[in-house]
């Protein structure tokens, strides 16, 4: 790391005490970025334009001097004492690669180092799904807290371990428990272990969420296989491939009308119908909303309309990540309440009826998935133990 200037130093380590844990240094530069605790209540906003005029009596414009093109702040925040800048800059992008190739591939090799096998397959367990992970033999498991740049699991339902282990003779990797956008955290960072699978060789990734019935004809309890998605927060600009391309990983613009493998799609058509699930096995177009909020009937009327048959929270930003890096997807909703789109209606979406019907249907899906896993065909691309370069 590059020594600060003495200013630069006493401010770096003062935000540090203060509580901001998103302090990086760059170069010579010390950035606070925009996450601050709440107990920073001192703080008052002031305008860009207003440190600019100010920067010279300011400890940390002292040495910046004036932001440059590329470092403008767009938010100075002051508390009794001390002055920072949030910057949306080329500069704290750097701070989003944190979740970037380095920081991925640290995690991939500080996995590999102690996991029992090289997984193919990644399974991703939705909201109340986690049965899934329990499927696999000779498990070695981690918590989400002792892995290096993971996020934590912080939704009841999400237990919040990757366990490794083989299935039905696969070597595969699973993860209890997912993020999703609401808890806080970045779109880059929640999609981070799509990357992180790829990095341990990873080829096809399997992901399954609790969602809501759109479509009239589905009951609570189907399974729908994903054939596409709408990616609404996307038409917002919430994507995760948002800011730099990653080239290491991807195309800039990567294609998403084949998002959802069509073979794959297939041979979970045929094992269901094999397994006797026919009569609760479904395809359709999952949304993606925000949330935590439940829709509203309004909502609900017009994402059918837009042609959504199942909504939920979360999928589509690891879809997008994976597709990216170009492993295989296979994605499923577990129908776990249906929307409501009546007015006169006294149903009300709630995370425990969701928990409930995951538990209900787990079984079937262990098999589903377990049988699909089983049928994969998926060959290692390691070289003397050296996961590729993607
Ligand atoms: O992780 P998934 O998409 O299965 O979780 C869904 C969406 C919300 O997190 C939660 C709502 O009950 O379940
Ligand atoms: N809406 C959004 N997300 C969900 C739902 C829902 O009705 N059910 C489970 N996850």
């Amino acid at each position: 790391m590059v020594a600060l200037p003495p200013a630069g130093r006493r401010l770096f380590e003062k935000g540090r005490r203060l509580g901001l844990h998103n302090l990086v240094e760059v170069g010579k530069v010390c950035y606070v970025l925009a996450v601050w605790r709440q107990r920073d209540e001192g703080r008052k906003l002031i305008s860009p334009q207003d440190l600019i005029s100010r920067s010279p009596c300011t400890s940390a414009s002292r040495y910046h001097s004036r932001p440059k093109v590329n470092q403008v702040p767009t938010k100075v925040a002051l508390n009794r004492t001390s002055l920072y800048l949030h910057c949306m800059s080329t500069k704290v992008v750097q701070g989003s690669r944190r979740y970037g190739y380095e920081e991925c591939k640290a995690t991939a090799d500080w996995l590999l180092d102690q996991a029992p096998v090289r997984p193919l397959v990644g399974i991703v367990c939705g909201s109340g799904l986690g049965g899934l992970a329990d499927m696999l033999k000779d498990q070695k498991i981690f918590n989400y807290g002792d892995i290096p740049n993971f996020p934590k699991s912080t939704v009841h339902g999400h237990a919040g371990r990757l366990v490794f282990g083989t299935l039905k003779g696969k070597p595969c990797v699973c993860m209890q428990g997912r993020f999703h956008l609401y808890e806080g955290y970045p779109i880059q960072k929640i999609t981070m272990p799509m990357r992180i699978f790829k990095l341990m060789g990873v080829k096809t990734v399997i992901l399954t969420n609790a969602a809501g019935g759109l479509n009239q004809d589905y009951k609570v309890g189907d399974v729908m296989i994903i054939k596409d998605h709408i990616n609404m927060p996307g038409f917002a600009g919430i994507n995760p491939l948002s800011g730099p391309n990653e080239e290491s990983f991807g195309t800039r613009f990567p294609c998403m009308s084949d998002a959802y493998d069509r073979k794959l799609q297939q041979l979970a058509q045929e094992v269901g119908a094999e397994l006797g699930y026919s009569d609760f096995l479904r395809e359709g177009v999952y949304c993606v909303l925000g949330g935590p909020s439940f829709e509203t009937i309004a909502e609900c009327r017009m994402l059918t309309r837009l042609g959504a048959d199942a909504v939920g929270m979360s999928t589509v930003h690891e879809v997008i990540v994976a597709r990216h890096c170009g492993m295989q997807v296979f994605a499923l909703s577990l129908i776990t309440n249906q929307a409501v789109m009546d007015y006169d209606s006294h149903e009300k979406a709630n995370h425990e009826e969701v928990l409930q019907t995951g538990e209900q249907r787990s079984l079937q899906l262990v098999k589903l998935v377990s049988t699909m896993v089983a049928r994969l065909d998926v060959a290692s691309d390691y070289t003397n133990g050296e996961a590729h370069h993607c």
